[in-house]
């Protein structure tokens, strides 16, 4: 066979693969957390928006939810602010509140949006008010937490939880073919801005759009056990154990916590893949094999 007829063979193997897949998902909605992490470089970053632009031509849904944290606690260095994190949350004081609403309303948000507009999509970007599309309030650790005295309660300033989503804007936008990339700024009742994890955001918003299916672009392979290996696919008993022994910590704890309540909200699946891996997106919809850790309901 010459180099252009098994070339050609690959390529029809490839599409032929991928056809179940794109039956199956045709008219799905897919929430895609894109952390701030996976936007490294720009080889990655249009990788990313022509997987998100493919599969908005095959009749599936992407909605996305975007981080930034790294790209926030850049302008707070550049400010000479200190970042501190506790349980993977930014403590948020009034000052860094802004920062945080400039940098992921504006320049994280608009620079997506652009990438996949210039890749032939039609993104629109959001904060969670507009349409009022994430109401939130203040999120306290204290009791209950694992990792504190019962006594303990801290407070993290502006650091929201979702108390309320209206997903009249992004229905809105889907039914005209656009592609909503949602900010993770909620609103309070008394109009406060708060500051929200983005996997937190990204989890609600699959289980109140009741997606088919949720994935979470970050830095690692996936879940991992306590000697590096790449858990493939795990329950909720399971995470439980691992948080116990402190496999899970950091950032891992609001993204497998999202990833559980989502899929026992009625998600269909929920998958931590690494955003460091061209068209890790595509792979994971449309190939046999799959990548990073699929996170299954029961047994909690
Ligand atoms: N068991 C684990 N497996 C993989 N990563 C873990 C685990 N526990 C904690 N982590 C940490 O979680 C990080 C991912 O969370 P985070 O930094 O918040 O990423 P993102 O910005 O993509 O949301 C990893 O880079 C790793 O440092
Ligand atoms: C409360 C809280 O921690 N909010 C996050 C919001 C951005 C985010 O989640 O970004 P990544 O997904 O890139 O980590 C923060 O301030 O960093």
């Amino acid at each position: 066979m010459s180099i252009n007829q098994q070339r050609a063979t690959q390529i029809a193997q490839v599409l032929t693969e991928a056809l179940p897949y794109i039956q199956r998902f045709s008219g799905k909605t897919l929430v895609i957390k894109y952390g701030g992490n996976a936007m490294t470089d720009d080889a990655l970053k249009n990788s990313f928006a022509r997987d998100v632009v493919l599969l908005k031509a095959v009749g599936i849904n992407p909605v996305i939810v975007h981080g930034g944290g790294p790209q926030i606690g850049a302008l707070l260095e550049k400010i000479g602010k200190q970042s501190e994190f506790i349980n993977g949350m930014r403590v948020t004081d009034r000052e860094t509140m802004d920062i945080v609403e400039m940098v992921l309303g504006g320049q994280v948000n608009k620079s997506i949006v652009n990438l996949i507009n210039s890749h032939g999509g039609r993104a629109v970007g959001l904060t969670g008010k507009d349409g009022s599309l994430i109401f939130a309030e203040k999120m306290q650790f204290s009791a209950g937490d694992p990792t504190l005295n019962a006594s303990e309660v801290i407070d993290l300033g502006h650091v929201g939880k979702v108390s309320s989503i209206d997903t009249g804007v992004i229905d809105m936008l889907i039914n005209s073919d656009f592609i909503p990339v949602i900010a993770p700024v909620g609103v309070g009742k008394d109009g406060e801005s708060y500051n929200i994890n983005a996997d937190l955001v990204a989890g609600k918003i699959a289980e109140v759009l009741q997606a088919e299916k949720l994935i979470l672009l970050t830095n690692t392979p996936g879940l991992l056990d306590a000697d590096g290996t790449l858990l493939t696919g795990l329950n909720a008993r399971q995470v439980n154990d691992l948080i116990e022994q402190g496999v899970i910590y950091g950032g891992m704890l609001p993204k497998i916590g999202c990833a559980l309540d989502a899929v026992q909200a009625g998600v269909t699946s929920a998958h931590i893949i690494d955003g460091r891996v061209q068209h890790a997106v595509l792979l994971e919809m449309f190939t046999d094999e799959g990548v990073g850790t699929l996170i299954r309901g029961g047994g909690r």
